[in-house]
């Protein structure tokens, strides 16, 4: 069976506060984009994982879908399967792309061995193995809130516009971009300011991480300038970066971000 997973954008983020389990409180706005993966898993008589595409860091036994699958045989009796994802979704960009295979593994394995799981088991077995993942079982836009694993269903529909993401030729760390950051609670809460109106967003929407990775990369901050002065009605930084997207009424002319970064038309 072949599923893709998709990635995400966050529409503002809150940290609000730190949680006695290293973990930070925050609320954000995921709302689900047209990059995608492919995960194909085919029953076999080991266990394997092979990737083409983007080079994913890290040892294949840390992968998210390796995790999901020692994590469900932990309940479920699993064949051996072999695993092959390809890889496009940026990584270290904010978008989940990791939290999306692991998601889609986990509804995959369901679908394929007859798990009988409800969206809320399944829910439950993706929030262990990343905050982000669980968003990615239901994929729907949403407000997020506790560690962002937690959720609110909203109405945000964005079609009738042109987003466009651009990720720069830097990764970011999920963990790095935490640090230094001063939770705070926010006067409004997002679940709120996501009902006004879209051209009003940029005078009260915000992402906390902008302050601590535009600090040490000037050029995401010149990404989100440069949107903004090629008629974006919104931007933001995705997530912990370092892609920013840019919320447009008509596809503009981004040719001169394309030769550095790379820009997605979405
Ligand atoms: C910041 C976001 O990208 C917003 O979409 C996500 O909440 C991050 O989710 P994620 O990548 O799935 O995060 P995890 O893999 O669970 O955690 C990576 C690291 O980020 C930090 N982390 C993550 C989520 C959260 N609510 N508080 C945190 O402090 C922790 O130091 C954790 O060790
Ligand atoms: N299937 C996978 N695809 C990509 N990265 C993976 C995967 N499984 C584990 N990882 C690890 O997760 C790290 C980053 O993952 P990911 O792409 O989700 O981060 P991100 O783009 O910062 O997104 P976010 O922080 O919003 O979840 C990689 O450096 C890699 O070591």
């Amino acid at each position: 069976m072949i599923l893709f997973p998709n990635a995400k954008i966050n529409i503002g983020l809150n940290i609000t506060e730190r949680r006695p389990d290293g973990y930070h409180n925050l609320e954000t706005i995921f709302y689900p984009i047209d990059i995608k993966d492919a995960l194909e898993v085919v029953k076999s008589d080991k266990l394997s994982f092979t990737s083409t595409g983007l080079e994913i860091p890290g040892l294949i036994e840390d992968n998210l879908c390796i995790k999901g699958y020692h994590l469900l045989k932990l309940d479920h009796d699993l064949p051996p399967v072999s695993i092959h994802l390809h890889k496009h979704i940026p990584i270290g960009a904010g978008l989940g792309g990791g939290s999306s295979d692991a998601a889609f593994f986990i509804r995959l394995m369901n679908d394929e061995f007859k798990l009988g799981l409800s969206v809320e088991e399944m829910t439950n077995y993706a929030r262990r193995l990343g905050a982000d993942c669980a968003f990615f079982i239901e994929n729907k836009p949403v407000f997020a809130f506790e560690r962002g694993d937690e959720f609110e269903s909203i109405k945000l529909d964005l079609s009738a516009y042109k987003i466009v993401l651009v990720m720069p030729p830097v990764h970011i760390s999920t963990g790095e971009a935490f640090r230094g950051i001063k939770p705070a609670t926010p006067k409004e809460s997002l679940f709120d300011l996501i009902n006004e109106p879209i051209a009003d967003w940029k005078k009260f929407i915000k992402n906390d991480f902008e302050q601590t990775v535009f600090k040490n990369h000037v050029e995401i901050r010149g990404i989100k300038a440069a949107l903004y002065e090629a008629g974006a009605i919104y931007s933001s930084m995705s997530g912990s970066g370092a892609s920013v997207f840019g919320i447009f009424a008509d596809t503009p002319d981004l040719k001169f971000l394309e030769g550095e970064n790379e820009v997605f038309y979405l």
